[in-house]
């Protein structure tokens, strides 16, 4: 006879010993046709194959609370009887089951001891009900198993279903499988069809949709995954199907928690940027739909650093939580408001808002995040600044919308900070324009193209050199000349201002080291020195090192400041300035007059030199008499206080002689000469002794 016999096993060299063991050889009394079970989870075969005579198991993979347990192999050809393959002679994990120990197996025993049982079986088994072997693997196994007649009545269940139905044997067996378990979609909560109905109706193995609910007798409810598959008789005929399923309520737990993670923030409990992005992806659809405006705000917290660097993460973590609470507050609750990332935030405004409507949320959002919050028993103050984007005058799709409003909001950031800003095309020349600009600083910086250029001062009274101004110069590979005005403010707004601070620093005392070596330095090379640079506490040990590492006398060096950058915070800068003036440095004031106009701090700070702002100078020898009593008043000041002044601009003859008659003992500006590379500045100023090369 021909024996149909599947093997569930995924050892190599089981399967090699099983196939030689069982290969047909002319004159065998029985015809094997083996055939080996797929792995456990791959993909059913759409239509059933042909129920085995025998089963073969490795009990490896078959402990009885194991999942490895091919339950969707052995549960549709549980009516097969079983021989479960071992690989000791030790007690197997399932009573009941005829065991063969393979590696002493000959090939005349495995082919006998298989041709008796599916003899007896055949003889003897009606379809549908399971072996007394395969009873016994089903009774072990985890997963739930149901067998039914062709008219859906129960046939057979094992422990599991027991378990997972709340029902026993005796209730189910003979009783309809679709009045036993009432199946639900748990999306719509709709009753599903039953995979049985389906299965037998179909001729096909059938796998129930995601998402699938078992409600219980008692009205509790498990989330199940099945598969069902019909079950032939010998002849072909359908006996009936057998349904496998296990409980994923808790897999299914864990993979909610996971996807709240996906697209929450873990620290305010927002949505974050990828539920964003999809939601606006969705309201955007909406909004073409009904042709209505929506507006996307981008918010960024004002100078948030400061809050961590003074009063630590934790609280800056704080105050984050407490500004997602008032901006929750602001909005209504079609509107959805995210965390990008940092100290930004994205807000959605629902499709049917207008500009005049997001105008309102942002002047909202200042002054409910303007309040203090409290932190760690302390009261912070925080602004913030926002940029917002409308559909569809901004932009038409997430990405451009987003975009744009970020760039408003860099908008909003340069205003001043705490404002609000709407998009507008022009902006984004300037924002591309000043990417560039700050890309070509960091690639220069990197390999070259900036430059110092040295421009004279000179004594009035007797036209001696009185030092001179470092000034940096960019040369770009393909812009050529950049103007200072064009990528100064970039680099400020950048923060790139202080790696190009520190090129300056190292320059200037490179070349002054130079004539210095040459005896013929002149007395003060003036850097200018940002407010950023300033702030930064390491400053002036970061002077004092390259000064001492190059071996400079110190008073070679002055350091240039505009007032503004001083009138940040007094405090800090009176003592940065006394530690700069204490390395031996001397400080000069730039811009002088055009700042703060509150000169109290003249007083306060020590300072060396004021330079008189080139707009007191410019034409001033034939200009009102006004201006030139408010000149000669600044003069008069800076006397008084016995700073000596240099006049900035001076482009005349006539200009240096009002300036002289004034009482300004020093000036500078193109009359003396423009800023210069330092060869040409050493060649024209500086006496030099022989050999001097200016630059190495
Ligand atoms: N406490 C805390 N800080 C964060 C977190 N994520 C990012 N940051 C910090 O937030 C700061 C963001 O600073 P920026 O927005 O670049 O600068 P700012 O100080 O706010 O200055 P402006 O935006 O220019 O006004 C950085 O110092 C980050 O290290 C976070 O989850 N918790």
């Amino acid at each position: 006879m021909d024996i149909h016999v599947l093997a569930a096993t995924a050892d190599r060299t089981e399967r090699r010993v099983l196939r030689r063991l069982l290969a047909n050889v002319p004159g065998d009394a029985n015809r094997m046709l083996l055939r080996f079970a797929p792995a456990p989870g791959a993909p059913a075969p759409e239509t059933p194959p042909r129920i085995p005579d025998i089963l073969l198991l490795n009990m490896a993979t078959c402990s009885p609370d194991s999942h490895t347990v091919p339950a969707d192999v052995i549960a549709p050809c549980a009516a097969a009887p079983v021989i479960v393959l071992v690989s000791t002679t030790a007690p197997a994990a399932v009573q009941g089951t005829v065991q063969v120990l393979l590696a002493q197996a000959s090939r005349q025993l495995l082919r006998e001891l298989i041709a008796c049982i599916v003899a007896s079986a055949r003889a003897g088994m009606a379809p549908g009900l399971p072996g007394t072997s395969g009873i016994a693997v089903l009774a072990a196994i985890a997963d739930a198993v149901i067998s039914t007649r062709a008219d859906g009545t129960v046939a057979y269940c094992n422990p599991a279903a027991e378990r997972l139905m709340q029902l026993d044997q005796r209730q189910m067996l003979g009783a309809p499988i679709t009045a036993l378990m009432l199946l639900q979609d748990a999306a719509t909560l709709r009753p599903m069809r039953h995979p049985v109905c389906e299965a037998l109706a179909s001729g096909r193995t059938v796998r129930l949709q995601v998402g699938c609910i078992l409600v219980r007798p008692d009205g509790s409810e498990i989330m199940i995954d099945d598969s069902t598959a019909p079950i032939a008789n010998a002849d072909g005929t359908l006996a009936g199907a057998v349904m496998v399923f296990h409980d994923i309520t808790e897999a299914r737990e864990l993979q909610a928690q996971v996807d709240y993670l996906a697209w929450h923030d873990f620290l305010t409990g927002l949505p974050n940027r990828f539920a964003a992005h999809r939601h606006l992806n969705q309201i955007l659809a909406e909004a073409q739909a009904s042709g209505n405006p929506l507006a996307v705000m981008y918010l960024d917290l004002d100078r948030f650093k400061a809050v961590n660097d003074t009063l630590g993460h934790a609280a800056g973590d704080a105050l984050l939580v407490s500004v997602a609470a008032r901006l929750r507050g602001c909005f209504r609750t079609v509107d959805m408001i995210s965390r990008q990332g940092g100290d930004e935030f994205v807000v959605l405004m629902a499709p049917g808002t207008s500009s005049d409507d997001a105008t309102h949320a942002a002047g909202r959002i200042l002054a409910a995040v303007a309040q203090p919050h409290a932190v760690e028993l302390e009261q912070v103050h925080v602004g913030c600044s926002i940029g917002i984007a409308l559909y569809p005058q901004h932009g038409r799709s997430a990405e451009t919308l987003l975009r744009h409003a970020d760039t408003a909001l860099h908008s909003a950031k340069a205003s001043g900070r705490n404002a609000w800003r709407f998009f507008r095309p022009e902006l984004l020349t300037t924002a591309v324009q000043r990417r560039q600009v700050e890309d070509g600083i960091r690639t220069s910086l990197e390999r070259g193209g900036f430059q110092l250029f040295y421009q004279p001062k000179f004594r009035l009274s007797d036209g001696i050199l009185g030092g001179c101004e470092a000034l940096l110069r960019w040369h770009h590979v393909d812009w050529g000349w950049v103007s200072p005005a064009r990528f100064i403010r970039a680099a400020e707004e950048s923060g790139l201002i202080v790696p190009l601070g520190k090129w300056v620093l190292d320059e200037a005392i490179r070349q002054a080291g130079v004539w210095e070596r040459a005896g013929c330095c002149p007395d003060a090379i003036a850097i200018n020195v940002s407010a950023l640079e300033l702030k930064d506490p390491a400053f002036p040990d970061r002077i004092a090192r390259t000064i001492g590492d190059a071996g400079l006398d110190p008073r070679r060096l002055q350091v240039e400041l505009t007032e503004s950058a001083l009138m940040r915070d007094m405090q800090a800068s009176a003592l940065a300035l006394q530690r700069l003036k204490d390395i031996g440095l001397s400080i000069a004031i730039d811009d002088f007059g055009t700042g703060y106009s509150s000169l109290g701090y003249l007083a306060e700070l020590p300072i060396d030199l004021v330079k008189v702002d080139r707009t007191f100078v410019h034409g001033i020898d034939t200009a009102a008499p006004r201006r030139q009593a408010l000149l000669r008043a600044v003069l008069t000041l800076a006397q008084n206080i016995a700073l000596p002044a240099v006049a900035e601009g001076v482009e005349t003859a006539p200009e240096m002689q009002f300036l002289a008659d004034a009482g300004c003992p020093m000036g500078q500006g193109f009359y003396f000469g423009p800023a210069v590379a330092a060869a040409d500045f050493a060649h024209a100023f500086l006496v030099q002794p022989a050999g001097l090369s200016a630059s190495p």
